[in-house]
């Protein structure tokens, strides 16, 4: 495998400019050869230090931070000043620092944007720019390879939804989660926020915001805003992956529908929430020696997410039990804000998209639904018996100890999966789970949380269902064999990758999913199965032969190492 020390890189910029950097700047770690040719002899105390040494200098200065949001500001300031130092430090300390970057701590740092800012990052297209759109795509593109755009229009930030311009910074922390766990080269990444405004009112009122101070834009503007950067993207880079992140309820699966098929495209809370969650499904079903088709599958919260889990389970009983889209379809309980979504709703309270899966009035149903109609989840925990229990709707608490208790009346090992992020946001906490269902419930949750004790006085590991586990994989398989789509199959090939990796499947009192500290080589290994697939089923723009394919991956992936630097007076390679 080559690594970046092994590498030489030549470089047109010397003194302050290199220095100020962040993709060259290596701070202490320039050799004397390289001050010398550089520039920097003097702009640089004596002793050089190796990357090692500057991690743990880096470290120390990490851990007098306490608080979880000064750790993020700190490390934010660190990938600003030295990208090798930074992806360095944090695959030191992987499963202790991801916390931090990403959920839950990320979720402040968007929500506090406009009172963190220091230094922007990104690219920042603002509805009022919409003219000067390309020339302002451009001054960041213009003759780079590029490979992934990461963009996100902000309206559904994790759980904690509209959060305006602050959006840039769950498609950059997306972003250096996709180079952490699969290696993508940070220079070959693009991370944007399409700036249409903000209908949240705090945003608005605060004197501080820094982002397009205006009411969301919608309709016909919004449409034709999104769609001139997805064609820019397609124009100027139409062999990049370009990933939906947080979009509103109302445009996510609308956009990915429209794009589909245009380019390769990818929405991480539809199809890598849906196919994280099939994976720690399929370990499930493995512990309690069972069948996806076995289960009766309530889904809490059928928005963006919920629709992506339930789709995308409903596609894996398909491919893995060989059951017909109707018959699968019946596995499915969805519940959103009016309760059980039935026919009896009426088409004013169920979403076009959720259609699909709505169920016929049962006699249960009329009989249990209060006086406007509607049946709660304990109600449909109580007549549906679930063996497995999904939640995705933002309300914290909302498997009530009562609820969790009356699926464990029905069901040997109940299956749940609270997955609102950030943490303080999960339906359940999983110890909790685990109390009430005397250690017996299969846990997975959205964001991490400690390992639980259980009666026998064993720990019992909370597998966190995270896109993150997959997504690096599933995006990087793509994009390494340039696929022109990202297709259903290329993502269910990932997903029983993962599964294939659940620490369950060797010990049942185990993990449902791998460690967060096996990211890496979880997604590596997702990426192969993704690339494997995408070439077997021709969606590939490469003609690599399949027992190459780990070396091709391998030999592509961006190491935080230093290469050495031979400075070039004819401009920067
Ligand atoms: N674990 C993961 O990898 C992962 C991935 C994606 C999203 N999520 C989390 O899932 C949650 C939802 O994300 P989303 O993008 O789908 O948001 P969304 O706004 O599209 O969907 C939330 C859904 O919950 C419903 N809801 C709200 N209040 C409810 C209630 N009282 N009862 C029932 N349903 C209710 C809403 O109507 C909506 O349909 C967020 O917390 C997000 O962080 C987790
Ligand atoms: O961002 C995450 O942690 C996962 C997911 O994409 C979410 O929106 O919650
Ligand atoms: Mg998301």
């Amino acid at each position: 495998m080559s690594t970046a020390t092994s590498k030489v890189m030549r470089v047109a910029l010397r003194g302050d400019s290199i220095l100020t950097h962040p993709r060259f700047n290596k701070g202490t770690g320039f050799s004397t050869a390289e001050r010398k040719a550089f520039g920097l002899t003097g702009r640089l105390p004596f002793c050089v230090n190796t990357l090692e040494e500057q991690c743990v200098r880096a470290y120390d200065q990490l851990l007098v931070r306490e608080e979880p949001i000064r750790k993020n500001s700190f490390l934010q300031s660190l990938k600003d000043q030295n990208w090798v130092l930074y992806y360095g430090l944090l695959t030191r300390h992987l499963k202790e620092l991801i916390p931090i970057i990403y959920t839950p701590t990320q979720a402040d740092a968007i929500a506090n944007y406009s009172h963190l800012f220091r230094r922007s990052e990104g690219m920042y297209l603002t509805f009022p720019n919409e003219e000067t759109m390309e020339r302002d795509f451009l001054e960041q593109t213009k003759g780079r390879d590029i490979q992934l755009f990461v963009v996100s229009d902000a309206e559904a930030i994790l759980g904690i939804g509209d959060q305006g311009v602050g959006g840039i910074g769950i498609a950059t922390a997306k972003s250096a989660i996709y180079t952490l766990l699969a290696g993508i080269d940070p220079s070959k990444a693009v991370s944007v926020t399409l700036d249409v405004g903000t209908d949240n009112q705090g945003l608005l009122n605060d004197p501080l915001y820094v982002g397009w101070p205006n009411k969301r834009i919608r309709g016909a503007a919004y449409d034709r805003f999104v769609d001139k950067f997805v064609q820019l993207v397609r124009k100027h880079h139409p062999h990049s992956l370009l990933h939906f992140e947080d979009f509103g309820i109302g445009n996510a699966k609308r956009l990915l529908d429209l794009y589909h098929d245009k380019h390769a495209v990818f929405n991480d809370d539809i199809q890598g929430t849906g196919a994280v969650t099939l994976a720690a499904l399929t370990s499930a079903v493995g512990v309690t020696k069972s069948k996806l088709s076995d289960q009766r599958i309530v889904v809490y919260g059928a928005g963006t997410a919920g629709l992506g889990i339930t789709r995308q389970l409903r596609d894996g009983i398909m491919a893995i039990d060989r059951l017909s889209e109707a018959d699968a379809n019946k596995k499915f309980f969805l519940l959103d804000r009016f309760g059980l979504i039935k026919q009896s709703l009426g088409s004013s309270k169920i979403r076009p998209d959720v259609r699909e899966f709505v169920r016929p009035d049962a006699e249960w149903a009329d009989a249990s639904a209060n006086e406007r109609g509607e049946v709660g989840l304990l109600e449909v925990v109580k007549k549906v018996k679930p063996t497995v229990l999904v939640g995705c709707s933002t309300q914290a608490g909302a498997f009530t100890e009562e609820v969790v208790k009356e699926m464990a009346k029905h069901t040997e090992r109940p299956i749940i999966f609270p997955l609102s992020n950030p943490s303080r946001l999960v339906e359940v906490h999983p110890s909790d789970a685990n109390d009430w269902t005397g250690g017996k419930a299969l846990l997975a949750t959205g964001s991490p949380f400690p390992p639980c004790k259980q009666p026998n006085g064993k720990e019992y590991v909370i597998a966190e269902c995270n896109n993150a586990l997959i997504y690096p994989g599933l995006g990087y398989g793509a994009m390494i064999t340039q696929a022109s789509i990202m297709t259903d199959t290329m993502i269910i090939a990932g997903a029983r990758r993962l599964a294939s990796l659940s620490p369950a499947l060797k010990d049942p009192d185990n993990a449902l999913l791998p460690d967060f500290s096996e990211a890496k080589h979880v997604n590596f290994e997702v990426a192969v199965a993704v690339a494997e697939q995408a070439i077997t089923e021709g969606s590939a723009g490469v003609e690599w032969r399949k027992e190459d394919i780990r070396e091709k991956i391998r030999e592509n992936m961006w190491i935080p190492e230093y290469a050495k630097f031979v400075y070039d007076e004819r401009g920067e390679k």
